[in-house]
């Protein structure tokens, strides 16, 4: 049996080197959005607009992730409602939402408070959306975060949504003026792939988000580690060599942030007082992994069956060989034990290798085999190994999934 007594004092931290680690969760919303005071400046000159009688029917917001898009977006909107009694503003992220409807149903929970059935369809959704809008005050800023996931809905077309959105007849009826906030990494425009129809709805207001400096990220997530460590846990050497990293690597203040818990957590592990350089440069790396995984895991998984097939067999030595050519993954998707479960064709392969090279997760390079023609050659950007780790991970997830 147990005796939780020792097993508590064991695990217990005696030397812990950080003395409030709560200081680097990311989640918690800064006090003061620092270094983006030209983002800032940008944003409010918009809201601005209403004291002349405009709001731009889109804005849209878009850059690297952990670059400040959304707590600064929030932010600058929040304090100017709270000055403006004729300025409504609503955040609704469809991280989770991978179809229009579920957007659509989305937005109307926020608005109404009450969820859309899946009778009522998109058309019930809107609806609700501009009754509920038509109670509003004059001006409504809608924030959409994330809104690139409604590109994953195969049955739908993003413009669609998006004209309804923006011409939608229930809002042209009520007069409703609506302006919508769009924030994703991509710029939307080309990421949605969307039609003449839509771009002409939309303004050109356009914020880009670009990543973080190092001494930017200093006076970003500085007063963080300064709550976060103890009195010299983390040296000078390290903390700058950790900055310049983040910067050079990432420009994302999120990961800067983890890349610091995990190098105190190693510290703290081994029972050391301070964080060396040593400690913040294995962190990297575990960093890096982390949030590779995370990202693979929330890829379609149309694209992550193209990853695997591209990551290959093991060699007999236990090591992945790459890279691979398009046509060995197409093969390898169409192994008589897959080929039912994908049905993906050699044109789609080549769609979804382009995509993944957008997403920055492989490279791609054509070489010439004389007589045999030319091949496109593709290698992932990150060790391969991780790709199982995601799959497995996606595996679980699906097998909780169908038990629940
Ligand atoms: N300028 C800033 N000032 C203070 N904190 C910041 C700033 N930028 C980023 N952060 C910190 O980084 C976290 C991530 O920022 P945010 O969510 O705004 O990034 P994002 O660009 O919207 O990322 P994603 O594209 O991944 O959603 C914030 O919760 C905050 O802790």
């Amino acid at each position: 049996m147990t005796d939780y007594d020792d097993l508590f004092a064991e695990t217990a931290p005696d030397e812990s080197v950080f003395a409030d680690k709560q200081a680097l969760d990311p989640l918690q919303p800064p006090e003061t959005i620092r270094g983006r005071d030209e983002h800032q400046r940008q944003l409010a000159s918009m809201l601005n607009g209403v004291t002349e009688g405009y709001l731009p029917p889109t804005v849209t917001i878009h850059g690297p992730p952990g670059t400040g898009k959304t707590v600064t977006t929030r932010r600058v909107c929040q304090e100017f409602v709270a000055r403006h009694d004729s300025v409504a503003v609503e955040y609704v992220n469809l991280k989770e939402c991978r179809s229009i409807f579920s957007a659509a149903r989305e937005i109307h929970l926020e608005l109404t408070g009450e969820t859309v059935g899946a009778y009522e369809g998109v058309d019930g959704a809107f609806t609700g959306i501009w009754e509920a809008l038509a109670e509003y005050p004059e001006w409504t800023v809608l924030i959409l975060d994330e809104i690139d996931q409604i590109k994953e809905d195969a049955n739908y077309d993003p413009s669609d949504f998006l004209y309804r959105l923006l011409r939608g007849e229930g809002k042209l009826k009520r007069d409703i003026q609506l302006s919508a906030w769009l924030i994703s990494n991509e710029l939307v425009e080309v990421d949605l792939r969307l039609d003449s129809r839509v771009e002409s709805a939309m303004s050109d207001e356009a914020v880009f988000f670009g990543p973080y400096g190092a001494s930017e990220l200093d006076a970003i997530v500085g007063p963080q580690l300064e709550m976060a460590f103890r009195a010299g846990a983390l040296p000078a050497d390290a903390r700058e060599y950790g900055l310049q990293e983040a910067a050079w690597r990432w420009g994302d203040a999120r990961k800067t942030l983890r890349l610091f818990r995990r190098a105190g957590e190693t510290a703290t592990d081994r029972g050391l007082e301070t964080i060396s350089t040593d400690r913040v440069r294995e962190s990297l790396t575990g960093t890096e992994r982390e949030s590779t995984i995370a990202k693979l895991q929330s890829i379609p998984l149309r694209h992550l069956a193209v990853l695997a097939a591209s990551v290959g067999q093991r060699t007999d030595a236990g090591e992945i060989s790459q890279p691979v050519r398009t046509s060995d993954i197409y093969e390898r998707l169409n192994h008589p034990s897959t080929a039912d479960r994908f049905q993906l064709g050699q044109r789609t392969v080549r769609q979804l290798v382009d995509d993944l090279a957008t997403m920055g997760l492989v490279d791609t390079w054509t070489e010439s085999h004389g007589r045999d023609g030319r091949g496109k050659y593709v290698a992932t950007t990150f060790d391969p190994a991780w790709v199982r780790e995601a799959q497995a991970a996606v595996a679980a997830d699906l097998a909780g999934d169908a038990v629940e």
